[in-house]
């Protein structure tokens, strides 16, 4: 298939210059979503998933710098970098962005609300307490659509009732306040496909909701995703959330992408030690008894990442090589969606010769090698 993407990430890496050192937020993460897919970008807290958005979008504040990669868009340029060629004055090249890039001014006025749209978790802070919920509905609309103030209305006013919320019309004289947590949150998904955008980036938008409002609102994304084929950028650290609606996973640890497939290869040919814990530590429908087995210690640092695989301090499969080698994402299976084939970033596997059967297992806390909780827990 000669399709090209609509979104195409490409060694994206953002980092914050802070006072104890660089954090690596984001490290150098690639991949691709397509028009009307839903993809899946899933981690623990700290993995980056937030940061790689908010740099989709250049929306990185300071200390946060995107250092390098190349983000397309639909075919422009939102973030291209190039080295300079300084042979001439002897200086050492420098990352400058490239010929082509759109302006802050482009982002904000072309792609930004109209492309793509963004979703947080906390709808009050997209929301203004102090104006009605239906004029900044309107206002967006207005903002990014040549429309005059009574068709934004009646447009704002057709988007609640396409979100599900009953009596829109005296609902768009209320206030945020006067909405529960999953009504506001269907007004920020009113509001984000107001302006019809290709891509809705949603950033863990129900995380804070109880299970019952989450899977409503999960239900409601799948039809809208379905009747306006927007693709979406699904973020979050629930594995329950990515099989219910995604249709690619990426799955981040300390910065990097470790492993990116289709969601049913991910759920059923799960390549990475990593996506295996979190698969483990969520509750599965189709197994009652089973235990549920949290991950093993904490994330590290992003600011000091561990050597070679930066989840080898955790990994029950890690072996000596683990700490040396540190793994690219690679294939490691064919046969997904629109041919995409299933990678990850781990050296068991035989797409890494490094020699992983002849190393010696090491001893972490995943394996059981030394005892967990030094406080004093964990040594019954
Ligand atoms: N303003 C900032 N200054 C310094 N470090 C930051 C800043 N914002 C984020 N980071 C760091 O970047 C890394 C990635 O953070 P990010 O918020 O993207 O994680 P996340 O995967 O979204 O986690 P969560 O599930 O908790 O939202 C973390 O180590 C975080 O501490
Ligand atoms: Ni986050």
């Amino acid at each position: 298939m000669s399709e090209e993407p609509l979104l195409k990430v490409e060694n994206l890496k953002t980092q914050f210059f802070t006072e104890d050192g660089t954090v690596r937020a984001v490290d150098g993460i690639s991949f691709e979503v397509y028009e009307g897919e839903l993809v899946g970008l899933v981690g623990e807290s700290g993995a980056g998933k937030s940061v790689a958005a908010m740099s989709i979008m250049r929306l990185v504040d300071s200390p946060g710098v995107i250092v390098d990669g190349e983000v397309t868009f639909k075919g422009e340029t939102l973030i291209g970098y190039e080295e300079t060629d300084d042979s001439e004055s002897g200086e050492p090249p420098e990352l400058v962005p490239r010929e082509g890039m759109l302006s802050e001014e482009e982002m904000r006025t072309q792609v930004r609300g109209r492309e793509i749209a963004i979703i947080f978790q906390d709808p009050m802070e997209s929301l203004n307490p102090v104006f009605t919920v239906g004029s900044q509905i309107r206002e967006f609309i207005e903002l990014n659509r040549e429309l005059s103030d009574e068709a934004a209305k009646a447009e704002a006013v057709e988007m609640l009732r396409e979100v599900g919320i009953p009596e829109p019309e005296k609902r768009y004289e209320q206030y945020p306040h006067q909405f529960s947590g999953g009504m506001r949150q269907r007004v920020l998904i009113a509001m984000a496909l107001a302006c019809e955008p290709s891509l809705i980036i949603a950033d863990e938008p129900t995380t804070a909701l109880d299970v019952t409002v989450e899977g409503q609102i999960l239900d409601l994304v799948e039809e809208l995703q379905a009747k306006y084929d927007t693709a979406f950028v699904w973020v979050t650290h629930d594995m329950g959330v990515v099989a219910e609606i995604c249709d690619r996973v990426n799955v981040m640890y300390l910065g990097e992408i470790i492993e990116q497939a289709d969601v049913d290869e991910l759920f059923y040919d799960t390549a990475h030690p990593y996506t295996e814990a979190l698969l483990a530590s969520m509750p599965r429908p189709d197994e009652t008894t089973g235990e549920l087995n949290p991950i093993r210690g904490v994330m590290p640092e992003a600011i000091n990442p561990p050597s070679g695989c930066r989840f080898h301090p955790r990994c029950p499969e890690a072996r000596e090589v683990c700490r040396r080698v540190h793994p690219d994402l690679r294939t490691v299976g064919e046969d997904g969606e629109r041919g995409r084939v299933h990678r990850a970033a781990c050296v068991k596997h035989d797409a890494f010769d490094v020699g992983y059967e002849g190393s010696e297992p090491l001893e972490n806390e995943a394996t059981g090698g030394f005892e967990v909780g030094l406080t004093g827990e964990g040594s019954r």
